[in-house]
């Protein structure tokens, strides 16, 4: 025998009490009226303290208290419980319900059964006088009662369906999120970073706004790598992402490139803002070293410039950005040098 715990839970895995009224248990409610000849029906689910009402018809509330709730008594036992007049059975006789306003004198109530065999409430119908129910009528009760139970089964279904659809778009989101990423240093990775590049450079006719790229490298990073080791090589690269982070604006697009190659694009800036920032960002490193166990080592980096042009195609773009890099590596690194 499963304990009200259990059926409290399953109650509550339907999500049903308190939702708002649906035409689809309304239709129900009315049809059970109809079909029992009877003023008053109730789709009622059994709370901890309450009975509360997905439908009702001719009752006009959707809870009561539970100590006088006639379907507490009808989800206690088996099949379908039948009060022929309320006002004889001892266990209503003091139910303000049947004493006072509305007067119920009839009940009958077709468990809302789950799966488990858990009884949630009832589908029940009210008469203010004593009757009987005939055999069909009994049926029928019992079988909308069933529908009840599949229209709760339906919603949870689609629930769920919701929540899987929910699941797999975040999964979605996420997997584009590292499809795109450099895993060690969380930027944006070479794929990325080429799509976002060549997106831009499309748009570039259309805009009127200046862009910059920026290509930095790390000076000696090889001999960094042999002198320290290589946690503290990927350290460096970290550092290097977290310091470029906070140099960079939002809008700025930060890419690793390759080992220790970083692109930069700077949307809305000329070559001389950027050469501004680009700076800030060169003698930011070389003041601050790589946070590792000591000995912390402090790197330098070299960076190219180019200023975006609708004239100059992005292959032959990258190429002068590369050469300005090598110039600025050739002219002794720890700097950088503006494509001209
Ligand atoms: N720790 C670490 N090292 C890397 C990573 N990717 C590339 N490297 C190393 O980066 C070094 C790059 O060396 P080089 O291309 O010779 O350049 P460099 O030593 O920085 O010399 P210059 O650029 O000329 O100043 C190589 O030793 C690579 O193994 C990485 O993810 N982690």
């Amino acid at each position: 025998m499963a304990s009200e715990q259990q059926r409290l839970a399953a109650l509550r895995r339907y999500h049903i009490l308190d939702t708002p009224s649906e035409s689809s248990f309304d239709d129900i409610a009315q049809l059970a009226a109809y079909v029992c000849d009877t003023p008053v029906a109730v789709i009622n689910f059994i709370d901890d303290r309450r009975q509360w009402f997905k439908s009702e018809v001719g009752l006009g509330v959707r809870e009561t208290p539970l100590d006088i709730s006639i379907c507490a008594h009808a989800i206690r036992q088996e099949g379908l419980f039948v009060v022929q007049d309320t006002r004889e059975d001892p266990r209503f006789a003091g139910n303000p319900l049947i004493t006072g306003e509305p007067y119920l004198r009839f009940y009958a109530g077709a468990l809302l059964t789950t799966p488990e065999g858990l009884a949630l409430g009832t589908l029940c119908v009210l008469d203010y006088q004593p009757r009987i129910l005939s055999e069909r009528q009994q049926t029928l009760l019992a079988a909308l009662a069933r529908q009840v139970m599949r229209l709760l089964e339906l919603g949870r279904t689609n629930r769920q369906q919701a929540e899987m659809l929910n699941d797999l778009d975040q999964t979605r989101e996420k997997l584009a999120v590292l499809a795109a990423t450099d895993p060690l240093t969380g930027l944006a990775n070479r794929r990325a970073f080429s799509a976002l590049l060549k997106q831009h450079h499309q748009q570039l006719t259309s805009r009127s706004e200046p862009a910059s790229l920026l290509m930095i490298d790390i000076d000696y990073f090889k001999q960094l790598n042999d002198d320290y080791g290589h946690q503290v090589g990927d350290d460096a690269l970290l550092h290097f992402a977290r310091l470029a982070r906070n140099v960079f604006r939002a809008t700025d697009t930060i890419g690793r490139w390759g080992g220790e190659e970083f692109l930069v694009l700077l949307p809305n800036t000329d070559a001389d803002r950027a050469l501004v920032v680009a700076e800030r960002l060169r003698s930011t490193l070389a003041s601050t070293p790589v946070p590792t166990p000591a000995p912390q080592p402090t790197m330098t980096v070299s960076i190219g410039l180019v200023e975006l042009s609708t004239t100059r195609s992005l292959s032959a773009t990258l190429k002068r950005l590369d050469d300005t890099l090598y110039q600025a590596k050739q002219g002794g690194r720890n700097q950088t040098r503006v494509a001209i």
